[in-house]
């Protein structure tokens, strides 16, 4: 049986159970179940803290897990990333007061605060920079400057809201581009992991793309093609009306307009768009 880790809190709850349900496991509703069993899938799902995904999956407790990237890698344990899974993003950043910090060298010999200590300690060790000390905190890091328990911090940073209402602003490169991952232990290799992987991607294909079908006159049909070349290449299907032919392609969600008025304008007609419920790639 499929031992897998689940969130069971936080920014990455709710979109990882949503998910696994589009991917077709069964996934608890308003419960506050920690352990789960999906017998018709062969799968056994522990809610747990996303940050301790990684060390359950690390030791072989689990065979893999979902997290946040930024959390794997503070982790430092034996487990690595299976598939980027396309929600949850967010940067990782140093930040201090207003004006005072300009770059990343600036932390020599000052105090960092953080809940992502082992992230920060490898990262100013590989850029060489000493601070002082990095005072590791659960959370609401930002208020530790103005509490004077710290110089500057490192955190996680969305929308940018919670730094700009203390008074905060990044500065240095992001240390970290950061989303929701699949995690899995180093080498560990079962078959149903493929399949969870494989349907996993078949909900992110379904979410970035849609299904376009137009019919276009036969001699447009390779520059119609080129505007919607699909992910092999399209399907050409003939019409009743030998100088016509129906085209379907998958195209970016994002693209969508853009692409039918560009088709409309070389001559296509009949543009029809359909979502994508489920698929394997
Ligand atoms: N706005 C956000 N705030 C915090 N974490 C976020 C945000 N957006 C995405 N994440 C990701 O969520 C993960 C942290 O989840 P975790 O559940 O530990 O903290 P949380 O969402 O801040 O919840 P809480 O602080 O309520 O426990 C990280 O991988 C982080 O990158
Ligand atoms: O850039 P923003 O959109 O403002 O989001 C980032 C903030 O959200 C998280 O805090 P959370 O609400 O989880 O509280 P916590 O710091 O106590 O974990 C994170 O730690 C940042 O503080
Ligand atoms: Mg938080």
């Amino acid at each position: 049986m499929l031992r897998v880790a689940v969130p069971n809190k936080g920014s990455l709850s709710e979109a990882a159970s949503s998910m696994l349900s589009e991917a077709g496991y069964r996934q608890r509703r308003e419960g506050r179940e920690l352990v789960m069993l999906d017998p018709e899938n062969d799968v056994e799902f522990f809610f747990l803290r996303p940050r301790d995904i990684a060390v359950y999956v690390g030791q072989g407790t689990l065979d893999v897990g979902i997290t946040g990237r930024d959390l794997l890698i503070d982790a430092e344990v034996e487990a690595e990333e299976l598939l980027p899974l396309g929600f949850a993003a967010s940067t990782f950043r140093f930040a201090g007061p207003a004006g005072e910090f300009a770059s990343v060298d600036q932390l020599e010999g000052r105090r960092v605060a953080t809940s992502y200590d082992g992230l920060v300690r490898t990262y100013l060790a590989d850029q060489g920079v000493k601070p002082a000390r990095i005072v590791r905190l659960d959370g609401a890091v930002e208020s530790s400057v103005r509490l004077g328990v710290a110089d500057a911090i490192a955190d996680v940073v969305e929308t940018g809201n919670t730094l700009k209402a203390a008074g905060m602003e990044v500065f240095g490169d992001p240390i970290l581009q950061s989303e929701a991952v699949l995690i899995g232990r180093k080498g560990h290799v079962m078959p149903a992991i493929e399949v969870l992987i494989r349907r996993l991607t078949g909900v992110l294909v379904a979410r970035k793309y849609v299904l376009m079908d137009y019919d276009v006159r036969k001699e447009l049909v390779e520059q119609a093609s080129a505007l919607t070349p699909g992910l092999e290449s399209p399907t050409v299907s003939p019409l009743r009306d030998s100088e016509w032919v129906a085209v379907r392609s998958m195209v970016p969600k994002r693209e969508t307009n853009r692409v039918m008025d560009e088709l409309y304008d070389l001559g296509a007609r009949a543009i029809l768009v359909s979502s994508i419920h489920a698929c394997r790639i």
